[in-house]
């Protein structure tokens, strides 16, 4: 099959969070599988270039009609990892990626809905003619809505779209002049297309890309359930109900080249199952690079960490929380994370400088890939406290590491980690965690001072539950077939 991704972020090269990572492992995914698959994806001045190869010209004059005239762009091909990849390089006065940053400006809605046009110029006067557009998240919710609404009529009409929903919260809600910009009609902005459920002056990209795509998904069945039935679809609830044979929900997965220690090229020592002592050595070489004390002679300690974007959906009150419970508990504390606000940016500012001096705490406020291996590696245990989490990939990663997740039992989270103690639908010999659910302080201390307990008294169970953790085969090779059945299920059958 032909498929064609169009998303804002690819991992390693453009990664801002877990769509990136879905958006490369998934795509290696389908290709293990015999899949042609390409990614459209924007050229940004920001994007990490020595993750990328040698860069192409694809397509020279892309002349992409907007505003009533048209935009110069021109298509660049690179491979990220084995992966073909297209880039769309606007030259317009608007700078709409030469912005030295992915997301956070005023007119986010206003460049993606350009780069989902441009996206499908390219195809159009490209020549190709996937059997399956995939797209992702708000940013390209127009994409099924212009395929539709304009590219099928110019040729495109055996094109079929896959839209997943990463996350509800972000749906890209605009003025409703971009319909204009991009060449759709006014006659869009009803209830049952794209006006925005909440705010009636304006138009929901998401909302439309739910409205268009012949198949909508988010990333694990549970969270399929919360977006329908509960606060978690941000407004989108009742749009989903009425599409509701359209939608489901598909577990991520994360990729085995880049997420495995026995030959992740950032850690300074590879360790798998049948070597798991020599998790230790990263362990120590996570102390020296942050500058913890090492103090397990004579008093060993456990290192709790946390690795996430510092944003209102992760839990940030627990976060908090976490590093005074875990150094109360005499365990040190790694924070590896990227403030999404100025607010939240302050808050843990003033934390970092709080602790500065502390030899069992290190607060890291930033987006370092490399770092996070180590991290992921050197840690005994993830906190995941999250208020909402559609799928999540941190715990993911953490089990492949052997690194203990404690997690608040929601959206994805609830799908991949089963408690130790508690979890009787699953044989113990399959439990791979800790699991709490109330979002109170009291709730996140069970579950983690259970974890400090075990580490303590019980080693040789916490090695254990480590390893049941790694067994656990979180990779793309099953989602990528379960996305395989919604795009046969969804795409015309050819003509042969
Ligand atoms: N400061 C930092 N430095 C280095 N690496 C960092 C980092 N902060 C985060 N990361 C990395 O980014 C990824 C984050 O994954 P999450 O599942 O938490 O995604 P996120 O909430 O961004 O995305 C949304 O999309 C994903 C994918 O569908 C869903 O899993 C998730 O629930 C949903 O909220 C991981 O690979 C993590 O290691």
């Amino acid at each position: 099959m032909y498929i064609v991704q169009i998303a804002s972020e690819c991992a390693p090269a453009i990664k801002a969070g877990g769509l990136g990572d879905v958006v490369y492992g998934l795509s290696r995914g389908l290709s293990n599988q015999g899949h042609n698959v390409e990614i459209i994806l924007p050229k940004y001045d920001c994007m990490r270039y020595d993750q990328i190869g040698e860069m192409s010209e694809a397509y020279q004059d892309l002349w992409v009609p907007w505003n009533n005239g048209s935009i110069h762009c021109t298509v660049l091909y690179a491979e990220i990892y084995g992966q073909k990849c297209f880039f769309i390089e606007s030259h317009s006065n608007e700078n709409f990626f030469n912005r030295n940053k992915i997301y956070g400006d005023w007119d986010d809605p206003l460049r993606f809905a350009f780069f989902s046009k441009a996206s499908l110029e390219f195809l159009l006067k490209s020549g190709k003619r996937p059997d399956i557009i995939h797209c992702h998240d708000g940013q390209t919710g127009l994409i099924p809505v212009l395929l539709y609404e304009i590219y099928q009529h110019q040729g495109m009409g055996n094109q079929r779209v896959c839209y997943t929903i990463h996350n509800f919260k972000h749906q890209s809600v605009a003025l409703r002049n971009v319909l204009g910009a991009a060449g759709l009609g006014d006659h869009l902005f009803t209830d049952d297309r794209l006006k925005d459920n909440g705010r009636h002056d304006a138009i929901n990209f998401m909302k439309g890309g739910i409205v268009y795509a012949n198949h909508v998904t988010t990333v694990s069945p549970h969270h399929a359930w919360e977006a329908r039935f509960s606060s978690e679809g941000y407004g989108l609830g009742s749009t989903l109900g009425v599409h509701h044979e359209k939608f489901s929900g598909i577990l991520n997965g994360i990729d085995d080249k880049f997420w495995n220690p026995k030959v992740d090229k950032y850690l300074p020592t590879n360790y798998g199952i049948a070597d798991f002592e020599l998790k230790a050595r990263n362990k120590k070489a996570l102390r020296e690079r942050l500058w913890l004390r090492d103090p397990d002679k004579p008093t060993p300690r456990p290192i709790v960490a946390y690795i996430g974007r510092l944003d209102a959906q992760k839990g940030v009150d627990l976060v908090l929380h976490a590093i005074d419970y875990a150094l109360f508990r005499s365990a040190q504390f790694v924070l590896l994370g990227s403030p999404t606000g100025n607010e939240l940016g302050r808050l843990f500012g003033g934390k970092k400088n709080h602790f500065n001096n502390n030899p069992d705490v290190h607060l890291e406020l930033t987006f370092n890939e490399e770092l996070s291996h180590l991290v992921y590696a050197g840690a005994d245990m993830m906190i995941v406290p999250s208020n909402y989490e559609p799928c999540g990939l941190t715990q993911m990663i953490s089990l492949r590491y052997g690194t203990v997740p404690i997690v608040r039992g929601v959206g994805g989270l609830k799908n991949t980690v089963f408690d130790v103690d508690y979890d009787e639908s699953i044989a113990p010999e399959k439990r791979n965690g800790y699991v709490f659910y109330q979002t109170d302080h009291s709730a996140l201390d069970s579950a983690l001072g259970r974890a400090i307990d075990l580490w303590y008294n019980n080693p040789e169970d916490f090695v254990e539950l480590a390893k049941q953790g790694m067994r656990y085969d979180y990779s793309w090779k099953d989602p990528a077939q379960e996305y395989v059945k919604v795009y046969d299920k969804i795409r015309v059958p050819s003509a042969i």
